[in-house]
């Protein structure tokens, strides 16, 4: 019998029955699951209830970032929830899907070997895989001067701790498409910055116009950062000045607004295969948090004789929407035979503690990890404590103080520069180790030692994160900003933007969370000196090695992991797994489940 609880309970379809109703009852498929398959199969005439189910299944599969639905996987995958349940027999299964309409014109499911698809992503899956295809195809690009490319590999990347970008960088000048992957500090940015000299010293020696050359990223944040790098990089003696002046002006965008936002449209974009992007070189940043629809979107508007440049760390979380294109990519691109590896492994930027911390983590090894956490030395610190609100309360408030004392003082540069010290880092937005409570508590923290109630949403002080694009106003999602007071009492808020400093009357404002507190997630793209993770329990479905990866990287300098071992261990045993095919699309191997390891 229905309960009152279920009847409010979104997440029930209760008009379901069968499988369906099994499924949804064990909390395997949601509400919105059940009704998409419902509908689908009354609309086809499908009344095979083992092809609804796949049906839910594949719309379960996308919601949380899976391309497809591996029908050989999905059981284990469900785990413990999935005990018991009524499953198909897998060769009746597959047999069931072959005959049905859903799989005919219009093709809303996509059968491949065992993958089930969702036809959107089946098609930008094909596409992404025939464009990378046709691009590594073609012959090479034409090296001007051997010779001239010699010395400037040697003048960029001058001595032996070079050798690993020189190489890369050697790699990408010779194809049309790489993948230049590497953990944090591994010298990414710097390889680009001297890859970019090289082309544009190339173009010249050819007699061509200057070399057009895009910087993006899937952030507004991570494209200023991308932006101020590249540029910090072009400061260095090694860079002549011949080659900065070779290179001229570039700005980093997004790359929505690279490919040219349309109003009727989020998934479609004025640049494509009809209007190509006009770049010789476009260079895109944080790969992993490019979604496969973006990545369709990107391959089709870049010229097959563009160098295209996709820079990134798989091991990171994947993108917020399907796809765990750059961890395909790698594996996918050079496996296959389609381009040779660009990969950086040597850490530039922490000699020490939080890149070996980052490694262990990376390669699953619990002893060390934890050993590294208990004893990792200064930049490094583990607190185990039941209840840490105090130790957190010690170590946090002077900075949340410093950033206020600033904001009162109307000096938005140093309110600014405090904000940038420190990230609190949640997996969850609610609950008790989520971004609500944690910023609430930090509020509480601030009225207990200043006696100001902050009665006001906006209060003196109050650090902000930008949660969507605002194209109008000019700031970006992932954009970071103060409130500072103004002379004549007023509050303004000063955000930091990929287009620069900018400010605003709080009330223009929409899309604007408080940033006391963060998730993991919408760190990525983006670093702050100091870093507190704020581990959440053991039950928590979030927590996997990569969302641990994710939030230790987000570290410059020192890292602060709050939370049980057993928390860390479960994180280091636990992968986010996503169904996709692009790797197999492109090595020609079998099915497999992703791991990004
Ligand atoms: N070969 C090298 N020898 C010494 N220092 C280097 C070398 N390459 C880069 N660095 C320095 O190491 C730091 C990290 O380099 P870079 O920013 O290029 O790495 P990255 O992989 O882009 O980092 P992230 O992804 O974390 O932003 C920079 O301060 C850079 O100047």
């Amino acid at each position: 019998m229905t309960t009152m609880m279920e009847e409010y309970d979104s997440s029930l379809a209760l008009a379901a029955s069968g499988s369906l109703r099994a499924f949804n009852d064990a909390g395997v498929l949601h509400a919105a699951d059940v009704h998409v398959a419902s509908r689908l199969t009354a609309m086809l005439g499908e009344t095979d209830e083992s092809v609804a189910l796949a049906c839910a299944l594949v719309v379960r599969a996308a919601r949380s970032g899976s391309v497809c639905l591996d029908l050989t996987a999905v059981r284990d995958e469900a785990g413990d929830d999935g005990a018991g349940l009524p499953w198909p027999d897998q060769d009746g299964w597959l047999a069931a899907l072959n005959a049905s309409p859903l799989l005919g014109p219009p093709h809303p499911l996509r059968l491949e070997d065992t993958r089930l698809y969702l036809d959107r992503y089946w098609q930008e899956e094909k596409q992404v895989e025939r464009d990378l295809r046709a691009r590594a195809g073609q012959p090479p690009p034409v090296i001007a001067d051997e010779a001239a490319l010699h010395a400037a590999l040697h003048r960029l990347f001058p001595d032996a701790s070079y050798d690993e970008q020189r190489a890369a960088a050697d790699t990408a000048v010779r194809q049309w498409t790489t993948v230049l992957s590497g953990g944090p500090g591994t010298g990414k940015t710097t390889t680009v910055a001297g890859l970019l000299a090289l082309l544009a010293e190339q173009a010249e020696k050819a007699g061509d116009r200057r070399l057009r050359v895009a910087l993006a990223a899937p952030t507004g944040k991570a494209a200023a950062r991308l932006e101020q790098a590249v540029r910090h990089e072009m400061m260095s003696d090694r860079f002549s000045p011949q080659d900065t002046s070779r290179l001229g002006g570039f700005n980093a965008r997004t790359l929505h607004m690279l490919l040219g936002r349309r109003p009727d449209s989020s998934t479609r974009f004025r640049h494509n295969r009809d209007n190509r992007l006009p770049h010789d070189v476009v260079v895109v940043d944080e790969t992993s948090m490019v979604s496969l629809t973006m990545m369709a979107r990107l391959l089709e508007a870049v010229r097959p004789q563009t160098r295209l440049i996709l820079v990134g760390d798989p091991y990171q979380l994947a993108s917020v929407e399907a796809g765990a294109v750059l961890a395909d990519l790698v594996d996918g691109l050079v496996a296959g035979g389609h381009v040779n590896a660009a990969e950086l492994r040597t850490s530039h930027r922490f000699g020490s503690e939080i890149g070996v911390l980052a490694s262990a983590v990376r390669e699953n090894r619990p002893a060390d990890v934890l050993t590294l956490l208990r004893d990792g030395g200064e930049r490094v610190h583990f607190v185990e404590e039941d209840d840490p609100r105090e130790t957190l309360r010690a170590a946090l408030l002077p900075g949340v103080l410093a950033i206020r004392e600033a904001a009162e003082a109307g000096d938005a540069d140093h309110a600014l520069a405090a904000l940038e010290n420190h990230r609190l880092l949640c997996a969850h937005r609610d609950g008790p180790w989520g971004v609500e409570r944690w910023n609430r508590t930090v509020e509480r923290w601030i009225t207990e030692e200043t006696d100001d109630p902050l009665w006001d949403t906006w209060y003196v002080g109050r650090p902000v994160l930008v949660t969507a694009n605002d194209y109008g106003l000019g700031i970006y999602n992932g954009d970071v900003g103060v409130t500072v007071r103004r002379s004549d009492g007023t509050l303004r808020v000063h955000i930091n933007s990929s287009r620069g400093r900018l400010d605003f009357s709080p009330a223009r404002l929409g899309n604007v969370q408080t940033l006391h507190a963060m998730t993991i997630h919408k760190a990525q793209g983006s670093q702050a000196t100091e870093v507190t993770v704020l581990m959440p329990g053991e039950e928590s479905r979030l927590l996997t090695r990569e969302l641990f990866y994710t939030a230790i990287t987000r570290a410059e300098d020192r890292v602060r992991i709050v939370g049980s071992e057993d928390a860390v261990r479960v994180a280091l045993g636990r992968q986010a797994l996503r169904a996709t095919g692009l790797r197999q699309r492109l090595t020609g191997e079998d099915t497999e489940l992703r791991g990004l390891t």
